[in-house]
This record gives structure tokens, C-alpha cells and sequence, in this order.
């Protein structure tokens, strides 16, 4: 019997390196480690600091190389220009299917559409009922909030306080305000769901989670799905009575959030009799369309000001730098608004290095083959996983000056202006192409403003004897481990003491 066992078993692992070996050399994917049977290349990856374990593969396999997790195959791109040549076209525009994902947004919502032209309909409408906002008073939402977490940590009376949950309150806020026009004090109950689901489904969304690993689960009982249904039924019960709030109150000409965007969208494709975008706006498609900017823009935004508040404290000079320039060019008497960007390079460069060293989303949001198509003359078969590793064109060496110094003069020019992006071919914290981020110039709004108010009233440091630690820790994206932060009052600084 063990005979017979050991010889079915090797027969079965020499079918399957035989197909690895065919894989590579005849199908011509992308190069990789040979994998293990069920469990794949897993064991060569550090799930602490996934990116780090990349770019040593990289070292072997080139910057184009795939791995497997488990049974699925990843593809893995490691420098700006192949990113970029992969992710401009529709051929990698696809998302991969995600259990969970699915049970969310149940194929409706632009994230997980795979139909093209529906995909760009989405995207149009959603675009559309952004700019409505953009245009109005976006910048008066931030402030409001940026003011609110100013009052928060002033209450913290300068002892050393964890910053977390007042900043993801603050992010969630501005979102809550951009989309359906509502703000909550910190303990409002809807408040505390709205953070229960999103925790929750940060949670949930890892590959590795058991609801996507081993979806049949769900036909045994288990907490995890049990958590997942529990999450979706919150999040559809407070986004659909928003929903309907603003059917009821909906008043054509006067759009005051994204939710009467997308309504003033439904009115006008009924009004044209366009079937295709009327199939896109029903309630279903509008709920998940909004959770998913809450979904994409709560956590990452939390994440970078808790990063920017770390590095203020860990490098003093660039916090005094910062504070010197609003000092001189907002003072006392004038109101922090988006019309000051222009004039505030070095808090916008502050911004920026903060993006780029701490790359925070390290490998993005993985893409997939939305057909059989070719990277760099490798072979990528249709639904084939690709993930861009962030992190890996931020540390280049070879892009930029002393990678791993916090160096914001890099994103300044000669004459202190910001850099164009086009001198900035390796500097993609929103990633590039079809998918990239929708709402980079809302993020980019929110951490102006939110940084540039609390620099104003604050200066960050460590508490005393307390080193801090900059390594962060990788979930889906890369984040701080939580620390705590003195928040100073500030008193106005002279340029000598800088
Ligand atoms: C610092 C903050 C942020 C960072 C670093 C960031 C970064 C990213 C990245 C890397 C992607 C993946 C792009 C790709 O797949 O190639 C993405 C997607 C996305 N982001 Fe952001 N993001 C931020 C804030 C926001 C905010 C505030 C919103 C909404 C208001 C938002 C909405 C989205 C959406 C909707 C997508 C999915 C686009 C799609 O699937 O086509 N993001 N973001």
C-alpha cells in the first residue's frame, strides 16, 4: 500500500514540474522560482515585508518574473517602465476574481466590471459625479475636518496620544460629506458602523483570508462568513437609506454631493433614453459605486497622514522647513486654502516624499489579463494576476538620489518650484494607465489641507526615550505599526532658528 502511495505521489509531483517546466520553457511565462505543489512559491515570501521578498526575486528572475500562490500564477513587474507599458493598455485593465469581492459587489460597480465598454461608462459617471463636487466646495469640506482634528489633538494637552482613529474619523468624514453630505461627531452610532464594516472588510479582502482561500466554507457554519454577510448587511442598510434620503430630496439643477451626482446622471441617461447607462445606475450599481470610493479613499488616506506625522516627528528639519514656508506665506491672517497650493512647493514636495518613501499601497491593487497577451515578449494567458511592485520603483537606486533618505528638495527644482511630472518618470504613488487612481486630486486635496493646517498649529515629536519605528507592517498595504505622537502647540518660528 505505501508502495503503491509513494508511487502515485511521485508520479503526480512529476506531472506537475513537468508542467511547471513546459510553463516556462514552452508557453514562455514569465520566469520564476519552481513552485511547491498546493502551497506554491508562498514560502518565499515574507508575508511581513512581501515587497522586500520581491525585489529579491527580482535579483534572480529579472524585473519581470511570476510566482504562484498557491495554485495561482502572479506576475510580478518591478520598474517604472514596465509598469507603464503593461498598464496603459486594456489588455491588464481587469481586476482578479476575489471571493469576497464578489459577495460585495456581486459583478456590479466599476471595480470588478469586466465588460469594457460598461467599465468606461462607469468610470465616465462616476468621474462626472466627482467633478460636480471638486468644483463646489471640497476644499470647505476638508478644512472642516482638518479644523475638527486640530481641536482634537489640541485636547490631547501635549501628552503622547495615538493618532490613529481621530485621522481615520477624519478621512471617513471628508468621504462621508463628499458622497452623501453628511458629517458625524465621533461616537454618532452610524458612525461607529460605518467604521465596524470598513475595519471589518479590510479584513476580509487578503487572498489568504479563508473566505477567499477556501470559498466552499461558506457551506459550513464559520465566523468568517458569518463577519462578511454581517459587514455587507451594514454597509447596504446605511448606504441605501442615503440613497433613498436623496431620491426623496433630490431637486434637478442642485447637486449638493456625489450621491445627487449620480442621480442627476440617472435623470439625464432616462431623459435620452440611454438603456446601457440606465442599466448602470440602478440603486444596486449607485450603493456599491459609493462604497467603493469609501473603500479605495478612507484607509490609504489615514495611512499617509499617519506616515506624515511619524516623519515630521523623526525629521524635524523638513517639519520646520514646512512650517516656516506657511508660516511666510499663509501667517496668521489668512485661511489655509487649495488656492495656496502654487505657492506652498515645499509642503506639496513634503507630501510627496511622504508618498514616495513610505509607498504605502507597496504592490497597488492587483490587476489581471483581461485577455491572452504578451509583457516584454512573455506569454500572460487571460485572468493571469499582475501586481506592480511599488515600492521596488520608489527605492530604485538607479531613479533616485539616496533612495532611503527623506529627502523632499528632490521633488524642487532649481528655482524651488515643484517639479513637473514629467521629470518624475518613477514617481507613480497613484499608479498609471486605465486603473489608476480616481481619486488622486481628491487625496492629494485631503492631505494639503490636513497636513498643512495641522503643521500650522502643531509641531510633531516622539515621546521622550521612544524610538520610532519606520519599517511599517504590510496587510494590504504597507503601514505603520501604531505608535503614539506629541502633538505641541506651536509657537511662530523665526527662519533663523531653521
Ligand atoms: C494617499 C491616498 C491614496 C493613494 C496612495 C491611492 C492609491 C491608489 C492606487 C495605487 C490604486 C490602484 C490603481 C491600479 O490598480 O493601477 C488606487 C485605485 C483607486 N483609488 Fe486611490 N489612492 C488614494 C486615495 C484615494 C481616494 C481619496 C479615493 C476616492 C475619493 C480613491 C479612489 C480610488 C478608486 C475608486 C480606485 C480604483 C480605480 C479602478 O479600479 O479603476 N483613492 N488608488
Amino acid at each position: 500500500m505505501i508502495v503503491i502511495a509513494s508511487a502515485v505521489g511521485t508520479a503526480l509531483c512529476a506531472v506537475y514540474y513537468l508542467k511547471e517546466h513546459y510553463d516556462y520553457k514552452v508557453r514562455k511565462l514569465p520566469p520564476g522560482p519552481t513552485s511547491i505543489p498546493f502551497i506554491g512559491d508562498v514560502l518565499s515570501i515574507n508575508p511581513k515585508s512581501p515587497h522586500l521578498s520581491l525585489i529579491e526575486l527580482a535579483k534572480t528572475y529579472g524585473d519581470i518574473f511570476s510566482i504562484k500562490l498557491g495554485s495561482e500564477r502572479v506576475v510580478v513587474l518591478n520598474n517604472a517602465e514596465l509598469i507603464k507599458s503593461a498598464y496603459r493598455g486594456v489588455d491588464i485593465s481587469h481586476r482578479p476574481d476575489l471571493f469576497c469581492m464578489d459577495v460585495l459587489a456581486g459583478g456590479k460597480g466599476f471595480l470588478t466590471c469586466k465588460d469594457e465598454i460598461q467599465r468606461q461608462m462607469h468610470m465616465k459617471i462616476c468621474r462626472q459625479a466627482m467633478r460636480v463636487v471638486n468644483n463646489a466646495d471640497m476644499g470647505e469640506k476638508i478644512l472642516q475636518e482638518a479644523n475638527n482634528l486640530v481641536n482634537h489633538f489640541e485636547a490631547q494637552n501635549e501628552k503622547p496620544f495615538d493618532p490613529q482613529c481621530d485621522l481615520h474619523i477624519a478621512s471617513l468624514n471628508i468621504l462621508c460629506n463628499f458622497v452623501f453630505g453628511e458629517r458625524y461627531e465621533h461616537d454618532h452610532p452610524e458612525m461607529r458602523e460605518i467604521l465596524d464594516f470598513s475595519a471589518e472588510i479590510s479584513k476580509l479582502l487578503s487572498p489568504m483570508h479563508p473566505v477567499n482561500a477556501m470559498p466552499w466554507l461558506r457551506h459550513f457554519p464559520n465566523k468568517w462568513f458569518a463577519s462578511l454577510f454581517k459587514a455587507k448587511n451594514q454597509r447596504d442598510r446605511i448606504l441605501m437609506k442615503k440613497y433613498v434620503e436623496h431620491v426623496v430630496t433630490y431637486k434637478a439643477g442642485r447637486v449638493r454631493d456625489m450621491l445627487d451626482g449620480l442621480l442627476a446622471e440617472t435623470t439625464e441617461a432616462v431623459a435620452e433614453n440611454n438603456k446601457q447607462a440606465v442599466a448602470l445606475l440602478t440603486p444596486e450599481h449607485i450603493i456599491i459605486n459609493m462604497w467603493l470610493i469609501f473603500f479605495a479613499g478612507s484607509d490609504t488616506v489615514t495611512n499617509t497622514l499617519q506616515w506624515s506625522l511619524l516623519y515630521m516627528a523623526v525629521f524635524p528639519k523638513k517639519q520646520a522647513k514646512a512650517q516656516e514656508e506657511l508660516e511666510r506665506i499663509i501667517g496668521q491672517s489668512k485661511r489655509l486654502s487649495l488656492e495656496h497650493k502654487s505657492q506652498l512647493p515645499y509642503l506639496q514636495a513634503v507630501i510627496n516624499e511622504v508618498l514616495r518613501y513610505s509607498s504605502l499601497t507597496i504592490l497597488g491593487v492587483p490587476h489581471a489579463a483581461a485577455r491572452d497577451t504578451e509583457i516584454n515578449g512573455y506569454f500572460i494567458p487571460k485572468g493571469t494576476s499582475v501586481m506592480a511592485n511599488f515600492w521596488s520603483v520608489h527605492h530604485n537606486e538607479d531613479a533616485w538620489d539616496q533612495p532611503e533618505e527623506f529627502l523632499p528638495e528632490r521633488f524642487l527644482n532649481d528655482q524651488g518650484n515643484l517639479k513637473e511630472p514629467s521629470q518624475l518618470p518613477h514617481f507613480m504613488p497613484f499608479s498609471v494607465g486605465k486603473r489608476r487612481c480616481l481619486g488622486a486630486n481628491v487625496a492629494k486635496a485631503e492631505l494639503f489641507l490636513m497636513l498643512g493646517r495641522l503643521l500650522q498649529e502643531f509641531s510633531f515629536e516622539m515621546p521622550q526615550d521612544v524610538e520610532a519605528d519606520l519599517q511599517g507592517e504590510a496587510a494590504v498595504s504597507l503601514i505603520p505599526k501604531p505608535y503614539k505622537i506629541v502633538a505641541k502647540k506651536r509657537h511662530i518660528l523665526q527662519p533663523e532658528t531653521i
